[in-house]
C-alpha cells in the first residue's frame, strides 16, 4: 500500500506502515532525498518568521534543519539528541513519546546548544507534526535554556496536526486505517 504525496512541487509514493491495529501511517522519509528537503527548506523558509537559530530533534529532521539554515545564510542550528553523548555537559533533558516509536524517548541539549540558544529568536523545525509530542518537547527545551520560540514548522501535518493553528507546514499527511483507507 502506498500514499501519493505532493509537496513543495514534488510528488513522492510514501508505503503505509502499521503504528498499531488500527492505525498506519504513510512513512516520509527525508533521508537519501536531496530534491525533496532542498525543495522543501525552501518552500518552508518563505513562509518562516525572522529568526535567529533553528533547532529540531535527532533524526530525520536533521538534513532538513541543516537546509533550512544553510539557505537562510549559514544561520546556526541545533540538534535535540535523543540521548547524552560524553561531550555534553549541564544538560537539559525533556520526555517525548512520539507516534513511531513504541517507548518513551528523550532529547537533551548540552552547554554548547545553551550557549547558542540564550535569548535567542528560535524557529522549531521538523520533517513531520503528528500527536506533537516531540514539537512539544523542543518547546519545552528552548524555554528551559532561556531561548524564545517566533515559530514551529514541518514540512508534514500528520492527523489532527493539521487543525492546529499554531504550527506552518506545507501539507497535509492522512492518517490510515488497515485497509489503507484514509482516516
Ligand atoms: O508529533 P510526533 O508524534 O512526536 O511525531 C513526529 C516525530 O516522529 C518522527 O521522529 P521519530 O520519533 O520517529 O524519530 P526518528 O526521526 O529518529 O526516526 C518525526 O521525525 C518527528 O520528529
Ligand atoms: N508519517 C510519518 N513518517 C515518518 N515519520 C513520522 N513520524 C510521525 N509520522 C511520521
Amino acid at each position: 500500500m502506498e500514499y501519493l504525496l505532493n509537496v513543495a512541487g514534488l510528488e513522492r509514493h510514501l508505503p503505509i506502515c502499521k503504528v498499531s491495529d488500527d492505525i498506519y501511517i504513510a512513512a516520509f522519509i527525508m533521508f537519501n532525498d536531496v530534491e525533496v528537503t532542498v525543495a522543501c527548506a525552501e518552500e518552508l523558509l518563505k513562509k518562516a518568521p525572522e529568526f535567529d537559530v533553528i533547532i529540531t530533534a535527532e533524526s530525520k529532521g536533521i538534513p532538513l534543519a541543516y537546509e533550512m539554515a544553510r539557505q537562510a545564510g549559514n544561520k546556526p542550528y541545533i540538534v535535540a539528541r535523543k540521548g547524552p553523548k560524553i561531550y555534553m555537559s549541564d544538560l537539559v533533558t525533556v520526555n517525548v513519546d512520539s507516534i513511531t516509536t513504541d517507548h518513551m524517548q528523550t532529547l537533551c541539549v548540552g552547554h554548547d546548544e545553551r550557549e547558542v540558544m540564550e535569548d535567542k529568536q528560535i524557529l522549531v523545525v521538523d520533517d513531520v507534526i503528528s500527536t506533537g509530542e516531540s514539537i512539544a518537547a523542543l518547546d519545552k527545551l528552548v524555554d528551559e535554556v532561556g531561548g524564545n520560540v517566533v515559530g514551529r514548522m514541518s514540512v508534514l501535518a500528520e492527523g489532527e496536526a493539521a487543525n492546529r493553528d499554531d504550527i506552518i507546514f506545507l501539507a497535509k499527511l492522512p492518517l490510515f486505517d488497515a485497509n489503507g483507507e484514509v482516516m
